[in-house]
């Protein structure tokens, strides 16, 4: 029994329906040791015999047997390890991988070997010294010259310590002297105890081997034996095994590498609509926080506004009937009304409804009420301390809707006590030493009516517990509060109604007010609508849904050049397949599946979309910190802010993108048949 016996070989190839065989009928035995070489006349089919022998070639008749197993033609994986394991190719036009060095080349199929990292390198230096291209390890296959590429492409045959060596044409490209070398090398190989089988066109090629077995209308016509074959000695072989995950990752890498300048643009193109989704996601979280802070700042976010219902604020707030203008017009009129009780404006006015006692007693009762107060608003009240004049636009008592965050010194206002603003009332009593305001007595007084309709001024002093500092943004509120107890006081005094015509509800938690205000909007007597509240978190939630509004709007241009971009990595996919068909073929023959090769493409594709995100971030980064500094001056706070959550994003997008145009592109690489691939120029 020989190593390698085929039997009754018949191939065609068709060109539409009509047939052209090219092997009719082919028996041959080879045994381990020899060197043949097949002649024959050009277009015979030595390379179609040469495909089918080494496992490239799976559409034919006959059957192909090593050592005794015959070969199962349409067990594509079972072929793959025959030519990881068993076959070496040496090509007349060398089919080195242009991208990869030297050493890289000899190192393709060691990586298909159990053999370590560092034997595997040890293993392709050895080999390259054999050749004689020791030196040459790192140099790219178009620095070197024909003959030393041929005998790259032999140590990367003998590489995985295959049993055969197939080698078409491997001097049909070379000068008398390479021709030399490369024979005795053959020889070499066959000395080894392995099987050396060429295709030649050459007599004197032929002659150097053992065997010569001629080729003629698709028939073995001559079979001539020259000498004995090497004798075959029994030592261990490399054990090959499927490439490892992360040398296709290595490689795409390298390939990376080699086409930097390209790639680089691309992973910019796909990193500015990455980078864009993210700014734009950052700049919405930092606006939704600076207007919470603000408002938060402004009041009590616990605290519930209300006035009296009044018919002229028509339709209900729950929405229930009326037309969408009425609604519309509700809704303007309760933010209105919320928004200048809470910034303290005075809203009242002789017809405005005031709260009975009941009334008050009522809201108190409401589940997670935990308080109520009456607001006040005193306008245009004059202080004095010692000789300085200065006006309050609006002066409140210090109810459930202050916040203590506005005291920027001293503090809350206890019975007898006031806070006042820092640039409005301060400065204008003492200009430069307005801190030592604090403690200081004021006297103040403002002009009104009292019960009888009659005109009065109510006046009273207060000592100063704390002054009050708002942001630019904040500055249209009041704040300016005095203890209720002394503003009552003095308006008792002055026979001045103290009967409220807001009041303000505290609530026990921020996740109850929107519930305590839906609430009281709905009390009712007679199927009349009492009262009219709302809450700062209801105008903190309206401005967040148009400033997300805004944000998605944006984020979805952005999105846009995200399309843009992958529609680029499609482009260069489908290219890099087209530049790569022989690349793909040479890593066929060395035994690499399907599943290599596509995995090779989506890394290369997965490798531009982790950089793109990366760089994305990086750049967002950048540009939260020089926005947040170039707005540093309008307000102290950072209007971008990237969470890592933004971050995440990014990056998954940046992968489904990347995973998703390398598919169409990695399929159709892995599904090329090999044999077309390497005939591709
Ligand atoms: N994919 C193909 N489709 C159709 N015909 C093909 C295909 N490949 C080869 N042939 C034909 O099959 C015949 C044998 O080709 P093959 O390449 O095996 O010949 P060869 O003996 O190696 O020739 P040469 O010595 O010139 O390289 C030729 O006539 C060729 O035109």
């Amino acid at each position: 029994m020989s190593y390698l016996e085929l039997r009754d070989i018949h191939k065609s190839y068709y060109l539409g329906k009509e047939e052209f065989p090219v092997l009719k009928g082919i028996d041959l035995n080879f045994d381990l040791g020899e060197f043949v070489s097949i002649l024959g006349e050009s277009g015979g089919g030595k390379s179609t015999l040469m495909n089918i022998i080494g496992g490239l070639d799976r559409q034919f008749q006959g059957s192909v047997t090593v050592d005794g197993t015959r070969l199962n033609h349409s067990d594509e994986k079972a072929l793959d390890h025959y030519r990881r394991d068993t076959i070496g190719y040496i090509y007349q036009a060398y089919n080195l991988i242009g991208h990869l060095t030297v050493m890289d080349n000899v190192l393709i199929p060691l990586d298909m070997t159990t053999l370590s990292k560092a034997d595997q390198k040890k293993r392709a230096a050895e080999l390259l010294d054999r050749v004689g291209l020791k030196d040459q390890a790192h140099k790219y296959p178009n620095q070197l010259s024909g003959g030393q590429k041929q005998r790259v492409a032999i140590a990367r045959a003998l590489a995985s310590d295959p049993k055969v060596i197939i080698a078409d044409e491997p001097t049909g490209a070379l000068d008398s002297e390479n021709t030399k070398e490369v024979l005795e090398i053959l020889d070499g190989i066959a000395q080894e105890g392995r099987l050396v089988i060429t295709v030649t066109h050459s007599q004197s090629v032929a002659d150097a081997g053992t065997r010569i077995v001629h080729l003629a209308d698709g028939k073995i016509d001559k079979d001539t034996k020259l000498r004995d074959a090497y004798p075959v000695t029994d030592t261990p072989r490399l054990k090959s095994r499927l490439l490892p995950a992360a040398v296709s990752y290595t490689t795409a890498y390298k390939h990376f590498n080699f086409n930097f300048w390209r790639n680089s643009l691309i992973v910019l193109g796909t990193a500015v609509g990455l980078f864009a989704v993210m700014l734009f996601s950052g700049l919405g979280n930092g606006i939704s926080g600076y207007i919470n802070k603000q408002v938060n700042d402004l009041v009590n976010p616990t605290a519930v506004s209300i006035s009296r219902y009044q018919k002229s604020a028509t339709a209900s707030t729950s929405g229930s009937g009326g037309s969408s203008k009425q609604a519309q017009a509700q809704q303007q009129q309760a933010m209105q009304q919320s928004a200048s009780s809470m910034t303290g404006a005075s809203t009242a006015s002789s017809s405005t409804p005031t709260f009975s006692a009941t009334q008050l007693k009522q809201l108190g009762n409401i589940k997670h009420v935990t308080g109520v107060s009456k607001v006040y608003t005193a306008s245009s009240v004059t202080t004095s301390y010692n000789d300085k004049k200065a006006t309050i636009s609006s002066l409140q008592n210090w109810n459930a809707s202050a916040t203590s965050n506005t005291i920027k010194y001293g503090h809350k206002p206890k019975a007898g006590e006031i806070v006042i603003d820092k640039d409005s009332v301060a400065k204008s009593l003492s200009k430069n030493h307005w801190k030592d305001l604090i403690g200081k007595t004021i006297t103040l007084s403002y002009k009104t009516t009292n019960k009888n309709g009659k005109p009065v001024t109510v006046k009273f002093k207060a000592k100063i517990a704390g002054i009050t500092s708002k942001s630019a943004a904040a500055s249209m509120a009041s704040d300016n509060f005095v203890s209720t107890k002394t503003l009552t006081a003095a308006m008792n005094k002055a026979n001045v109604s103290d009967k409220a015509t807001s009041t303000v509800v505290k609530v026990d938690k921020i996740g109850n007010v929107n519930g305590v205000t839906k609430k009281i909007n709905q009390l009712k007597t007679n199927d009349k609508r009492l009262y009219s509240a709302t809450s700062v978190n209801s105008i903190i939630s309206k401005i967040q849904t148009y400033v997300k509004l805004a944000t998605n709007i944006l984020s979805a241009i952005a999105a846009i050049s995200l399309v843009v971009s992958a529609l680029m990595i499609i482009v260069t996919m489908y290219m890099s397949v087209s530049a790569r068909t022989k690349e793909i073929g040479i890593l066929r023959a060395l035994g690499e599946s399907k599943r290599d090769i596509r995995r090779l493409f989506i890394s290369e594709s997965l490798i531009i979309g982790v950089l793109s995100a990366a760089f994305a971030t990086v750049i967002a980064l950048i540009g939260e910190v020089t926005v947040n500094h170039m707005l540093a001056s309008i307000a102290n706070y950072a209007f971008v802010q990237i969470t890592v959550g933004n971050v995440v994003t990014v990056f998954v997008i940046g992968v489904v993108i990347s995973l998703v145009t390398a598919f169409l592109p990695a399929r159709r690489a892995a599904k090329l048949n090999p044999i077309d691939a390497l005939a591709a120029d």
